[in-house]
């Protein structure tokens, strides 16, 4: 199936071909038709920008954009039947919810009669049908968002681009509003693509999570697949992964902390299959169910999960690394050196 939208070697550069900066660096990007893909990464990785390029409020300096197949590189905004929420809900204040549903619409040039119906049913949507008839500042930031969300659906876009939609809300209810875009876009079945800074937000969302550091792409795919293997240190440590270790035969490897197995160094081998290293426990964190034990391994640091609270700071510990938890990792190479 073609995708929704494509990216072919798209890159950008801000501040002449010299001195600039690269803040999008030879993007090669696939989005199948009814997936939520999240481009997730730190401030500056480059996010906002493949957003924007994606939409056309930025040309590339680089590449190509396809949009349903067709070169869309030099296609103005308003012909690439998009649909946008920002950060900033950006309403009309002096409209009613209706109204700003509707401009879209009418834009469009649709009649009256169907102009009212499609909006009408994209607030139903977002369940603020009582509402209707409202000013934005009348309502809460969680429901100005509906609205804008409702708005970018309502013209039937070909692709809805969701700039760090939630970012503006309270944490318990940015959580709740992440079941509502997800709902939204099941029973839609729009194509979404959704920027955040915000890995758990990429991990509930996406059927793709497309990771980026410095304007390239480190890793992409399921979540599912990405979080138990991330390719490399940079995705790792952004994904949360805490323990870096060289071990020996096997290279720089990561492993979640749940997963370390450490018992006395005086006790016979045992356990699981896995790389066997000794270390000392350098800090204790009693957390009721269990404890986080630090250990110095080396030059090295790993912290485990460890159901008792039986070792202190100064022991000698005999580290289990589990082979078949054990995520081996490519060497990130400098970005200089890219
Ligand atoms: N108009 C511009 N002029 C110059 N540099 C820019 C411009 N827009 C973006 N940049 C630079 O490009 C890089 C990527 O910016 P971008 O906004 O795409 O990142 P981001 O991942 O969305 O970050 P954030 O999460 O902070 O919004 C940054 O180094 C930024 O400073």
């Amino acid at each position: 199936m073609t995708p929704v939208v494509r990216l072919d070697g798209v890159g950008r550069r801000f501040g002449g071909a010299k001195n600039g900066v690269a803040a999008v660096d030879g993007l090669d990007l696939s989005v199948e038709r009814g997936s939520f893909t999240t481009l997730l990464g730190p401030s500056g990785c480059g996010k906002t920008t493949t957003l924007r390029m994606i939409a056309g409020f930025i040309r590339p300096t680089s590449g190509r954009i396809l949009l349903e197949g067709a070169d869309a590189t030099a296609t103005p905004p308003e012909r690439r039947n998009i649909g946008m929420v920002f950060q900033s809900y950006a309403l009309f204040p002096h409209m009613s919810l209706t109204d700003n549903v509707a401009f879209g619409l009418r834009a469009r040039r649709l009649g009256a009669a169907e102009v009212q119906r499609r909006a009408g049913e994209a607030l139903e949507l977002v369940g603020l049908s009582h509402a209707a008839g409202r000013k934005p500042g009348e309502l809460s930031g969680g429901q100005q968002q509906r609205v804008a969300l409702a708005r970018a659906v309502a013209i039937e876009p070909s692709v809805l681009l969701l700039d760090e939609p939630l970012s503006n809300l309270d944490a318990r209810l940015r959580v709740q509003m992440r079941q509502e875009l997800l709902r939204v876009q099941r029973e839609t079945g729009v194509t979404a693509v959704l920027v955040t800074h915000d890995q758990d937000e990429a991990l509930q969302l996406s059927d793709t999570m497309v990771i980026l550091n410095e304007g390239r792409l480190e890793q992409e795919g399921d979540p599912r697949e990405v979080f138990p293997a991330p390719a490399n240190r940079f995705v790792a440590e952004f994904l949360g992964y805490e323990n870096f270790l060289d071990v020996p035969g096997t290279g720089p490897v990561t492993i979640r902390p749940e997963h370390v197995v450490l018992s006395p160094a005086g006790d016979a081998a045992g356990g699981p299959d896995g790389a066997e290293l000794a270390g000392t426990v350098t800090d204790v964190t009693y957390q009721g169910s269990h404890c986080l034990v630090g250990a110095a391994v080396g030059a090295d640091r790993v912290t485990s999960v460890h159901p008792g609270d039986d070792f202190r700071p100064g022991d000698a510990v005999r580290v289990v690394l589990p082979r078949h938890r054990l995520v081996v990792l490519a060497e990130t190479a400098p970005a200089g050196a890219r």
